[in-house]
């Protein structure tokens, strides 16, 4: 009985667009898995100690009759062992559904809202995670370790790897390239790691063109254009030039919010919380039906 309504409520509560086009066959036919010889059979009573089951012989199948233990009493692997039985074929241990492919985060936001802090919390708390490194033509800083902070080519190796199409996305910023290296990603997702990206807003665009639906994009946002001021000022990065243009632009910036699929508001002082929605963001893309396919 508990069956038969299960699988009534399955059928009508068919609302979901994801599996609507599925023919309800059975209450698993959207999993796509072979539920154990199922059929619509259901027993007249689940609390009955003997029930017909189905079995294959010679080709055709008949119902057999296996004792069923009383489920207050019974040893859980007897009762495993009879259910299985009675079921016809024993249950299968292997996964329903195959692992979530790989994902493509893309960070973006304006400048001095926390892109950096807030990949560097998120690498520190969560496993399997690529952040790709990218490669530049700048020459190397005190302290910059090749490898880890960028790859530092020449302009001309660099140009060579735009020839040889080995970049996702390349940019000239302040008279340096500076590109993501496709082999890279390839390799780290072939590994079964997610990857994180952190670009500009423009070069979110650029990847978006690129990429489609394929990647996930996620703009941080500060709670206000003043909070974002105070932590460029916080920062002393800046000179009063560079802050006036970063600020100009981060008025700009944050008008593409929209073409992004999530928004995370980076507020003073909770940066762990940006950091946790963003890895709820990450597990939701996980759970989706329809995962997104990389290609590149
Ligand atoms: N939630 C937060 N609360 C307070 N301070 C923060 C928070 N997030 C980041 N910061 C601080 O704000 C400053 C700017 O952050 P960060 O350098 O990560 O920004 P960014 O987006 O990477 O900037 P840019 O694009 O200019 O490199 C840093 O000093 C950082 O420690």
């Amino acid at each position: 009985m508990l069956c038969r309504r299960f699988y009534t409520i399955f059928v009508r509560t068919n609302t979901y667009p994801s599996i609507k086009h599925h023919k309800f066959t059975t209450p698993f036919a959207f999993l796509d898995v072979k539920p154990l010889n199922f059929k619509p059979y259901v027993p007249n009573s689940l609390t009955q100690k003997s029930v017909s089951s189905i079995c294959s012989m010679s080709g055709s199948r008949r119902p057999v009759s296996v004792p069923i233990p009383d489920v207050e009493k019974a040893d859980k692997l007897e009762l495993y062992r009879a259910l299985e039985s009675s079921l016809g074929t024993p249950f299968s241990s292997q996964p329903f559904l195959p692992n979530p492919s790989p994902l493509i985060i893309v960070i973006s936001g304006p400048s001095g809202v926390g892109k950096d802090a807030v990949i560097k919390r998120l690498r520190q708390v969560r496993q399997n995670l690529h952040f790709v490194v990218t490669a530049t033509s700048r020459d190397m800083r005190p302290g910059e370790i090749d490898g880890k902070d960028y790859f530092f080519v020449s302009k001309d190796e660099f140009l060579r790897m735009v020839e040889r199409n080995e970049l996702l996305e390349y940019a000239l910023v302040y008279g340096d390239y500076k590109g993501i290296p496709k082999q890279q990603i390839r390799d780290y997702m072939a590994q079964g790691c997610d990857i994180v990206l952190r670009v500009d807003i423009q070069g979110a665009e650029t990847l978006r063109r690129i990429l489609g639906n394929s990647a996930v994009f996620v703009f941080l946002v500060a709670e206000s254009e003043s909070a974002l001021v105070q932590r460029l000022i916080g920062r002393k990065t800046e000179t009063k030039e560079t802050l006036l243009v970063r600020i100009a632009t981060a008025r700009e910036e944050v008008k593409h919010v929209k073409r992004f699929d999530y928004v995370v508001v980076n507020a003073e002082g909770e940066l762990e919380n940006s950091v946790k929605l963003v890895e709820s963001i990450i597990d939701a893309e996980k759970a989706k039906v329809q995962q997104r396919r990389v290609n590149i």
